[in-house]
């Protein structure tokens, strides 16, 4: 595991400068600085929903690192919150916290310049509570914003679900599913998708949406998926995850089914990594210095699985989970792993020299992945 920090020109390289470019409509870093009208033309994820329903504590915890037990002490919002996560994290955009309910007939709110420049709504309901009313300002919400930006994701999170039994869960799921659903349907606009989510900011839950919110945000997704698939095969691998390592949230996984479970284990990994290398830290302040190109871990557990951790990029971890006769190969795995990386790059490359030349022409990177039995695999 590293611990050394290893001088700032390896801090330069940054997949997350190329990332807004890649939505279509993001703005420079450079510009970033120079007025807020241009950060605000930052790609966007809204947190709307009813006051207390836990929109600050969502962005608290998975941004911020926030523990759950200290969100009781947040102070309700009284104006929109923005907030920019590019400097630390992968997840290039903004995060607009909204506060309680918005009301659209305010004149000096122009909710659709907002809409407009926005990827994704999260729309949260408080399931510990009654939510007649909260579906109805969801219908309003996402109705006004389908008409203001058709192209836009529309997310549910089904909040707080840690108060509530199992059954109740998917009661609960069903119960929202069905009446939001319906509400659209009488206004015709059943074209209109509605993903719903079970969260809660005491466990893992939270953290899993947010990553399949983001990933649908991520024009590479498909050829990450692809890159893992072709790594994982290779080298023996059961299970990886591509993680920004800030949020914890996974950017892309390979093919095979997601179970909470292995997700959560791999988020306990880079928490012990970067607790580990804070403590050990050359430097007495530990602010965003214990991740960087060396950051590597192996972690052996008594069930024979190990867990393997590499960085790919400043913001990007790879997290693995394998048999431990697999990782005997740990020489072809690496070798592979150098190759994956290097693909990684070069996807991030291309979509910012894409965005450069406002060419469409995208070129897809070359793996040159040695298989599990060591022979050489040219594959895209
Ligand atoms: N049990 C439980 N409580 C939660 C959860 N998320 C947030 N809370 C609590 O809900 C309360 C309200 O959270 P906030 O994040 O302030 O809610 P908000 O939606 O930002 O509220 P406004 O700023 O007034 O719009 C806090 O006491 C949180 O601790 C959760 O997943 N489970």
């Amino acid at each position: 595991m590293s611990i050394q920090y290893p001088g700032e020109e390896q801090l330069s390289y940054g997949v997350a400068d190329s990332f807004p470019k890649d939505f279509g409509y993001g703005a420079d870093e450079s510009e970033m600085d120079e007025s807020s009208t241009a950060s605000d033309s930052k790609p966007r994820i809204l947190l709307m929903g009813m006051r207390r329903s836990g929109k600050s504590s969502i962005q608290k915890v998975v941004f911020h690192k926030m523990s759950p037990n200290e969100t009781l002490f947040l102070e309700s919002t009284n104006k929109i919150y923005k907030d920019d996560i590019s400097n630390s994290s992968f997840v290039n955009f903004q995060i607009w916290d909204f506060p309680g309910q918005v009301d659209f007939f305010d004149a000096t709110f122009d909710y659709e310049m907002i809409f407009r420049g926005t990827g994704a709504l999260i729309y949260v309901i408080d399931a510990q509570d009654d939510y007649m009313e909260s579906l109805a300002r969801l219908h309003v919400t996402v109705t006004k914003a389908y008409k203001a930006n058709p192209d836009m994701n529309f997310e549910v999170f089904i909040h707080k679900v840690d108060g509530l039994s199992d059954d109740h869960k998917i009661e609960t799921q069903r119960d929202i599913h069905q009446r939001a659903n319906d509400d659209l349907a009488d206004v015709g606009l059943e074209k209109l998708h509605l993903s719903f989510y079970l969260t809660s900011i005491y466990d893992h839950s939270i953290f899993e949406a947010f990553s399949k919110v983001v990933q649908k945000l991520i024009p590479q997704l498909p050829t990450l998926e692809n890159l893992l698939n072709i790594f994982i095969s290779n080298s023996g691998i059961e299970k990886a995850f591509l993680f920004d390592v800030v949020s914890k949230i996974y950017i892309a996984t390979d093919s095979s089914p997601v179970d909470m479970q292995s997700y959560e284990l791999c988020c306990d990994m880079i928490d012990v990594v970067i607790d580990v290398s804070c403590i050990y830290s050359l430097h007495a302040e530990c602010n965003g210095t214990a991740y960087d190109k060396e950051s590597m871990a192996i972690i052996k557990l008594n069930n024979t699985t190990v867990l393997y951790l590499k960085e790919v990029t400043k913001f990007l971890s790879l997290v693995c989970i394998l048999r431990e006769e697999s990782f005997e190969r740990k020489g072809l795995i690496d070798y592979n792993f150098h190759c994956f990386r290097k693909a990684i790059h070069e996807v991030f490359e291309v979509g910012a020299a894409t965005h450069r030349t406002f060419s469409h022409q995208a070129s897809s990177p070359n793996l040159n992945a040695v298989t599990h039995n060591g022979t050489p695999a040219n594959t895209v």
